[in-house]
């Protein structure tokens, strides 16, 4: 595929806001594209460089380069160029990977170049698109969007079905179902109003304890035990306490999904900052498994036996998990068999909360389990409410601040992916995060202009706020009152985060100040 196909498709998608129309887009493009192009097409469109970071920053932009009179650049030799411009290294590579990026600007037409500066600045990421892509590929294939998702879910790549479809036709979705040992994104949960209108939209339900740690998937296949975080990364080396757990039960070909929580010498859980430190130390496992000794604690069972077991209702998981998994190991949860039994899941709510946890998670019994998807069967209350929040910019600090980039602007998720900015905040940072953040947010700096430096929209972060206010300075026309960093997330990615309509269902909007 020629790449001014994909710079033309990728300008028109950008310029329409009709989903109908952007797929319609997409669908055409994927007509005429090989299987050999979809692992590049698919990350392309996104803004993404299969490559990963590849350090093609907006420095190396900045000369322009007279631009080619006719397209000839095929997609798979931009990426073999981009390929070889990752592996320069040693002396003299600077210059080399300055050349090599003329070169590639200089076979590239106008309108292939602005594509080109987009992709490789990262200015142009959209998460939304894979969405998007996948819609446009069951279109070009002739089959249900829904099949296409869950072969993706269910698969682990977007690129991996793109492929086999375009390979082989329908048939290939076939391929893709759940394996033990390979991850698959979990189920999420619904902010919820309070515990009893949960279980007025739920019916009867389980009420489990929330517990503030880190998601954890473990997959059992014969000897090998493999450890999932939410965002698929395998953490196995880092958790030995639960290969050792997995490995105990009697069972095998299992996965089982859960959160990992640590208690203090009075049995009070710990807070999240000292669990995500434990998951993410690579050093000496064995010392920080000493300090800091995790307990797993599982809710759900999504194959067992070699059984996939998604599409039970709950009830019959949990029956599952029960024999799976000894009680001390389970989630503590009550079950409610509707309204009537409402104020039992306000009091389950109350004495977990007396006992140091977050909240509660109520879900439906006969729901099935949806992995990667925000399910309406599952809902979470918890007392305080905070947001999840992209950082878009922050600004280069005075005072005691000086040299750190303190104040941050922060974003919420608009349906099409992009994010509207809500207000600023520097409150509740430690001198530790704002060091850290420094360093961070240097790596995803796109551009600096006065004392703002962009960044590209990847770090989560937990605010906390007062309430919403009006404010005209904002494009959405509100903004966060109070609002100050409870934490990072660096366990959640941007495109998970809270949307600008989760963001206005929180209260009121008061008069602008
Ligand atoms: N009993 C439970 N059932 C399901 N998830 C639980 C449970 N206890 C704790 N959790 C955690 O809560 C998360 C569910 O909330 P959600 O899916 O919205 O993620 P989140 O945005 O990280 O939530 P929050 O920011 O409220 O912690 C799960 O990802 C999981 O890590």
């Amino acid at each position: 595929m020629l790449l001014a196909t994909l710079a033309r498709v990728s300008r028109e998608i950008a310029s329409t806001s009709a989903r109908s129309r952007k797929t319609a887009l997409l669908a055409e493009l994927f007509r005429s594209a090989g299987p050999d192009d979809v692992p590049i097409v698919i990350p392309y469109l996104a803004g993404r460089l299969p490559q990963g970071r590849i350090g093609t920053g907006w420095s190396l932009l900045r000369e322009p380069v007279p631009p080619a009179a006719g397209p000839t650049l095929t997609v798979r030799e931009v990426d073999a160029a981009l390929t070889a411009f990752a592996g320069v290294a040693g002396p003299g590579a600077q210059a080399e990977r300055a050349r090599l990026v003329r070169e590639l600007l200089g076979a590239a037409t106008e309108e292939e170049q602005r594509f080109l500066s987009g992709l490789l600045t990262g200015e142009v990421r959209q998460g939304a698109l894979d969405a998007l892509a996948a819609e446009g590929l069951a279109a070009a294939a002739s089959v249900p969007a829904a099949d296409v998702r869950r072969a993706v879910m269910l698969g682990g790549s977007l690129v991996a079905v793109g492929r086999a479809l375009l390979a082989r036709g329908p048939a290939a979705l076939g391929e893709f179902s759940l394996r033990v040992g390979r991850a698959v994104p979990p189920m999420l949960a619904h902010p919820g109003q309070s515990a009893g209108e949960a279980v007025g939209k739920l019916g009867a339900c389980a009420v489990e304890e929330k517990l503030d740690g880190i998601r954890v998937q473990v997959h059992r296949d014969g000897e090998r035990v493999r450890v999932f975080t939410r965002t698929l990364d395998d953490i196995t080396d880092r958790v030995p306490e639960l290969t050792s757990v997995a490995g105990g039960l009697s069972g095998d070909g299992f996965i089982l999904d859960g959160e990992v929580i640590a208690f203090d010498a009075n049995g009070r859980p710990l807070p999240f900052q000292d669990i995500a430190g434990r998951v993410g130390s690579r050093l000496d496992v064995a010392a920080a498994r000493q300090a800091l000794p995790l307990s797993p604690v599982f809710f759900d069972v999504l194959a067992l036996g070699g059984e996939v077991l998604l599409d039970l209702p709950y009830r019959e998981r949990y029956e599952r998990l029960a024999g799976l998994v000894p009680e001390p190991m389970r989630v503590r949860r009550t079950v409610v068999t509707g309204p009537d039994e409402a104020p039992l899941a306000d009091e389950f709510l109350a004495r977990t909360l007396e006992r140091g946890h977050e909240g509660v998670v109520l879900k439906g019994l006969d729901a099935p389990y949806q992995a990667g998807r925000r399910g309406t069967s599952w809902l979470k209350v918890k007392p305080v409410h905070t947001l999840d929040l992209v950082v878009l910019a922050a600004e280069w600090g005075h005072g005691r601040r000086t040299g750190k980039l303190s104040n941050l602007h922060l974003g919420a998720r608009r349906p099409d992916g992009t994010f509207a900015m809500l207000g600023k905040t520097f409150k509740g940072l430690t001198d530790a995060m704002l060091e850290w953040q420094t360093r961070r947010l240097l790596e995803l700096a796109t551009g600096e202009s006065g004392h703002v430096v962009t960044v590209r929209p990847e770090l989560v972060v937990e605010i906390a706020f007062d309430g919403l206010q009006r404010s005209t300075r904002y494009p959405e026309g509100v903004t966060l009152r109070f609002a100050r960093v409870v934490r990072y997330r660096e366990d959640k990615p941007a495109a998970e985060t809270d949307t600008v309509g989760t963001v206005l269902a929180t209260g009121p909007v008061r008069a602008e100040e």
